[in-house]
């Protein structure tokens, strides 16, 4: 029988479980690593089978705890991985994460090991892939808190606020909430705007009659190139430059860690689902070295070679939230 080994890596989302659940397969023994890459070499696998999975389908916590390390980056690295696995006797490696996550796998696949990959993030920034497990459940939850604002901004009228999103270096997690939400000015990384184009659009919208006003802002949107990993507070940088502008006070909310997880919505369960069926025909089919990326509403295999982040945005909605004046500045890689 074919023996396949998971586990889940980089920063956690909603929805795997249920891929995990239905990429089971009568023809395949499963085993899991907590930890990600390096539970493989640290941590005791056990085998497991859809009866474990029942009570973990629904919920945000992840049936394999996931991990980030630097082991995969160091020149013996991806061999320990090898060397662990084949004591293990594991024939396939499935790695859900994000575009890190699938460098990894790609190292794993050069070192002559079985690998899948299966795109899971909630920042939708993977090449190859419109959908990402996590993402929808990330973006209703912000769009939850746009709406909270809405509400506040109604009943204790005449504010600006200023809530600062997740997305590492990508803009698509704000910009689909934004939109979801109906915030009024979105600051993304993609885009190179000064304090004064804010303060501007922040001014258009007052005179429009807009009582309150709500911007959503990317962690990393405002000096893009001094953003690490794991930084927040960026609102504060930007409200402390533009409230002098604008003569009054910017009520700032940062939502932060609580973006990611929660128990998957409905949309991220059906299509985490689904991707976790195409695994289950391709562990059947014996074929591997590809990530189950998602492309035209359904499926498909993307050659791992061909994965990496994704650079831009998704462009039908980038265009339609500029159209509508939502996004202030002129795009980075743009040649006008
Ligand atoms: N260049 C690389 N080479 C080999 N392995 C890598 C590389 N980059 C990342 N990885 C492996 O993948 C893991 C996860 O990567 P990373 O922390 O970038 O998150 P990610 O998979 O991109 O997910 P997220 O989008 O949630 O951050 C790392 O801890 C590391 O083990
Ligand atoms: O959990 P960490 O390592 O601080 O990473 C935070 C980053 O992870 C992500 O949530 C992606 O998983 C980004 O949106 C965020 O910038």
């Amino acid at each position: 029988m074919l023996k396949a080994a998971v586990i889940t890596s980089g920063g956690d989302a909603s929805g795997v479980n249920a891929a995990i659940r239905m990429m089971i397969s009568v023809d395949v023994d499963y085993i899991g690593y907590h930890g990600g890459f390096e539970g493989i070499v640290n941590e005791t696998p056990f085998s497991f089978t859809k009866e474990d999975l029942i009570s973990w389908y629904n919920s945000g916590d992840l049936f394999l705890r996931s991990g980030r390390t630097d082991l995969m980056k160091t020149e013996t690295g991806p061999l320990q991985v090898k060397q662990a696995l084949m004591e293990q006797q594991v024939d396939v490696l499935i790695v859900f994460g994000g575009d890190g996550s699938a460098k990894g796998a790609l190292k794993l696949k050069e070192s002559g090991v079985n690998v899948i990959h299966v795109p899971m993030t909630i920042d939708n920034d993977i090449e190859g892939t419109d959908y990402t497990i996590g993402h929808k459940t990330a973006v209703e939850y912000i769009q939850q808190q746009i709406i909270r604002l809405r509400q506040t901004g109604r009943n204790l009228g005449g504010r600006v606020f200023i809530m600062e999103t997740f997305g590492g270096m990508s803009g698509q997690l704000t910009l689909a909430s934004g939109i979801a939400g109906n915030a009024d000015i979105l600051l993304l990384p993609e885009y190179d705007f000064s304090i004064s184009d804010i303060a501007a659009r922040i001014t258009q919208e007052k005179q429009a009659g807009r009582d309150s006003v709500i911007i959503l802002c990317t962690e990393s949107a405002f000096q893009p190139d001094e953003y690490k990993n794991g930084d927040q507070g960026v609102i504060s940088k930007i409200s402390e430059q533009l409230e002098p502008l604008l003569g009054e006070r910017i009520r700032q909310s940062i939502p932060g860690y609580t973006q990611r997880c929660g128990d998957p919505n409905m949309e991220d369960q059906l299509c985490a689902a689904r991707l976790g069926d195409f695994v289950r025909k391709k562990l059947e089919e014996e074929t591997y070295s590809f990530m189950a990326g998602w492309k035209d509403g359904s499926p498909c295999a993307v050659p791992l070679e061909h994965v990496r982040k994704k650079e831009g945005l998704d462009e039908e909605l980038a265009q339609a939230a500029k159209y509508q004046h939502l996004i202030p500045g002129e795009r980075r890689d743009s040649d006008e």
